[in-house]
């Protein structure tokens, strides 16, 4: 098993390159599934879970060519089948539940593995049924599948009690072809579901009010290939302002849509991080001031996002002061805060608020990336860390970020990944 070893103490210099991103491109991958023609997606990031939906398609069917050099993905689904819902593959990535809506738009049938929960919570389907079923979807559940049929999918006003990302996704992608006008209410306003109706529009279908609580999709026939990069991953980058922040320096960080990083911008600088747009993709992030500590909240967009807020924990572990951070999205994100109490942070959880003191150092030990983000945050604590902090089940942090190990080296930090 792979693991990562830092070497803290090192100041960062330089610049780092942000990849596309994770949410983006997964819901692209699932929704490319709608259209017969080839359609490629540029600066696609080689990331695990791309691998693990590309290979979803390619069980049903799809030919699908992956060029690592390039980072183009081009996909054929021209002999594309219903999925065999039984598949290891189905069962090991949560996101794989995006085929569901189009796979269902398209063949009238789907069948996979129910979702269990993850590390992070018990992540229930019910909105993405409740929508299909509006759309006029039969929904059976039971031995462990759901299985969604359709005599053809039918527009519907949907009003999601919860403005859920996969499950805005999911109705998006079942309505784009079905008959008439689909309205979604207290639809999620997340950036990658923008950037998911950008790629469907430029496609063919007819969607409107994406980044809005209301979403107006009115069915087309068909769909026709196309190319398109997809946004940067909002959730990187904040990762590396953090990074640069943890260890007080200063870099530039390539790949920025200000927009989407609005809620981790403002706190960190709330925090003491001076932080500068140079153009408008790229920004300075300039960590050497002493920072405080800040409250957060954890909200849906536009709000701070949960997926920032383990790496803010181990931050404002080493800030100045008292914090506070409350996550109300998912009810168990709270699984790196016993790592990095053994790296020596003050942390104390009543419910869904941690309560942070900020200590003066932490001492670099063995952690473990208990899921994706908690693993981004024990890296950032080891790039600080007295001494050597050993990273283990790092095949969590491989779901989302591109050759983590090998930007942070080029910036400077003493990171290594090795197997034993
Ligand atoms: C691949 C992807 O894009 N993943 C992101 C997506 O996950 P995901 O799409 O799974 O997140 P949701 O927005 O659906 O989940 C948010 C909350 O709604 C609840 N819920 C969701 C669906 C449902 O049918 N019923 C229900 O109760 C969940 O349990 C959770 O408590 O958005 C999350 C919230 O921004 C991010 O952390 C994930 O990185
Ligand atoms: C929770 C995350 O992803 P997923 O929904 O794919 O598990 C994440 O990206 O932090």
């Amino acid at each position: 098993m792979d693991k990562i070893i830092i070497n803290g103490g090192n100041e960062l210099n330089g610049e780092v390159n942000i990849s596309s991103a994770k949410n983006a491109v997964l819901p692209i991958i699932a929704s490319s599934i709608l259209c017969s023609d080839k359609v490629k997606i540029k600066n696609a990031p080689m990331l695990e879970d791309v691998s693990v939906i590309t290979s979803i398609l390619q069980q049903s069917g799809s030919s699908i060519n992956i060029d690592k050099k390039t980072n183009e993905i081009l996909i054929d689904n021209n002999n594309i089948r219903p999925l065999d819902g039984n598949s290891e593959l189905v069962r090991k990535m949560r996101a794989s539940f995006l085929v569901l809506g189009p796979m269902v738009s398209k063949f009238g049938v789907c069948r996979l593995s129910m979702p269990g929960g993850c590390n992070i919570g018990s992540r229930p389907i019910d909105l993405h049924l409740k929508g299909l079923k509006m759309l006029g979807a039969d929904v059976n559940i039971g031995h462990g599948f759901v299985e969604v049929k359709a005599k053809g999918l039918k527009g519907n006003k949907v009003y999601l009690d919860f403005p859920s990302v996969g499950a805005t996704e999911n109705i998006i992608m079942a309505s784009v072809l079905a008959k008439g006008r689909t309205i979604i209410e207290n639809a999620a306003q997340e950036p990658e579901i923008t950037d998911l109706v950008d790629f469907l529009i430029k496609m063919g279908a007819n969607i409107f009010g994406a980044g809005t609580g209301k979403i107006v999709i009115d069915g087309v026939d068909e769909l026709r290939g196309i190319e398109y990069k997809p946004i940067y991953d909002r959730i990187e980058a904040g990762t590396f302002l953090v990074a640069a922040a943890i260890t007080k320096s200063k870099i530039k960080i390539n790949g920025i849509n200000e927009e989407h990083l609005r809620p981790v911008i403002a706190k960190l600088k709330e925090s003491g991080v001076l932080i500068n747009m140079i153009d408008h993709k790229s920004l300075i992030v300039d960590g050497r001031n002493e920072r405080t500590g800040v409250n957060i909240k954890t909200m849906p967009y536009p709000g701070f996002p949960t997926d920032m807020q383990a790496q803010m924990m181990s931050l404002l572990s080493l800030s100045r002061g008292s914090s506070m951070i409350t996550e109300t999205i998912f009810e168990n994100r709270f699984m790196h805060v016993s790592e990095l109490a053994r790296m020596g942070a003050d942390i104390k959880v009543d419910g869904r608020t941690a309560f942070i003191e900020g200590v003066k150092r932490l001492s670099g030990c063995e952690v473990r990336a208990t899921d994706l983000r908690a693993g981004a945050a024990m890296i950032l604590a080891g790039l600080v860390a007295d001494g050597y902090t050993k990273v283990t089940d790092i095949y969590n942090i491989d779901r989302g970020y591109v050759k983590i190990e090998d930007k942070l080296r080029k910036l400077g930090a003493d990171i290594e990944r090795i197997k034993e």
